[in-house]
């Protein structure tokens, strides 16, 4: 994950080189180097307020007009996303990435059914009707939900429907990189575990590209190929997961992997 200017690599869907978030004048967050190429999944790991969802946020451009200070590079599918106008991001956010977060459900309208959802999603990006139908059967397979769940309402179905479905609409929409902010946080144990299990599947079999925010350690070692610690707005340590929760070298990431309890059972092979 970490390169050297002179590394080129022409496959990097994503590439942060001295990323800075400041709020009013203070440094909340920081990535010096980060980048994800296809089937990757990265993950951002660090206690409450280091500054994950913040990089996150600024990844997608989403921090681009507010009161956030953003500085450094963040060049995103060819698109230079730092000083980015909101109109270039939407055609970004959406298609190329997507963010999918804690708990779906809150997110999704709850006026529509999950099927009229996904069509208006698709219709807004530029996907006509007969397209759209394969698209959305090819996605309801991926994340193996049966389609006559689209008949329901988005308080109609479990947490785990939900953030499924969260990750179809993402597939439909042909995304390549998944951003994912604590995706399975509000999920109960069996149900993370599925999810967990999706993302590292849609990564392998279908080269999506995942940067995932979690606190969870149990869930970064089963999924993520490279792990950066964060702590106060800072990154202390980062580099293929294997190498940084089995040989961690700084204190904080020991504690870290000192409070994950036991992994939970089987389903995804660790990394
Ligand atoms: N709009 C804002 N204005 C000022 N400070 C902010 C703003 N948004 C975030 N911060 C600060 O940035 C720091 C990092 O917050 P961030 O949400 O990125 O942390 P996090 O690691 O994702 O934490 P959590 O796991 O609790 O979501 C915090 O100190 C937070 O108070």
């Amino acid at each position: 994950m970490s390169h050297t200017t002179s590394d080129v690599r022409t496959d990097l869907l994503l590439r942060v080189d001295d990323l800075q978030v400041l709020y009013g004048g203070r440094q909340v967050s920081s990535l010096p180097s980060l980048s994800i190429a296809p089937g990757e999944v990265v993950a951002i790991v660090g206690e409450s307020g280091s500054g994950k969802s913040t990089a996150l946020m600024a990844i997608l451009g989403l921090l681009n007009g507010t009161s956030a200070q953003v500085r450094g590079s963040i060049d995103a599918f060819g698109t230079q996303v730092v000083g980015s106008s909101e109109r270039q991001m939407r055609s970004l956010r959406g298609s190329e990435m997507t963010l999918i977060m804690q708990s779906p459900q809150a997110s999704l309208n709850p006026t529509m059914r999950l099927r009229t959802l996904i069509h208006r999603a698709l219709r807004r990006h530029g996907i006509d009707k007969s397209e759209a139908a394969s698209r959305i059967q090819d996605a309801m397979t991926a994340v193996r939900l049966d389609e006559k769940i689209l008949d329901r309402y988005a308080h109609e179905v479990s947490g785990g429907q939900a953030q499924r479905f969260a990750i179809a609409l993402s597939v439909c929409l042909g995304a390549r990189l998944i951003a994912a902010d604590e995706p399975t946080s509000a999920l109960d144990a069996t149900v993370q575990l599925e999810v967990l299990t999706l993302i590292h599947r849609l990564a392998q079999e279908r080269s999506t590209a995942w940067l995932v925010v979690a606190h969870d350690l149990a869930m970064v070692s089963m999924i993520a190929d490279h792990v950066v610690v964060m702590r106060n707005g800072e990154v202390l340590e980062a580099g293929s997961t294997r190498t940084v929760l089995g040989e961690p070298q700084h204190e904080y990431t020991r504690t870290l992997l000192d409070a994950v309890p036991t992994l939970p059972g089987e389903g995804v092979e660790h990394v």
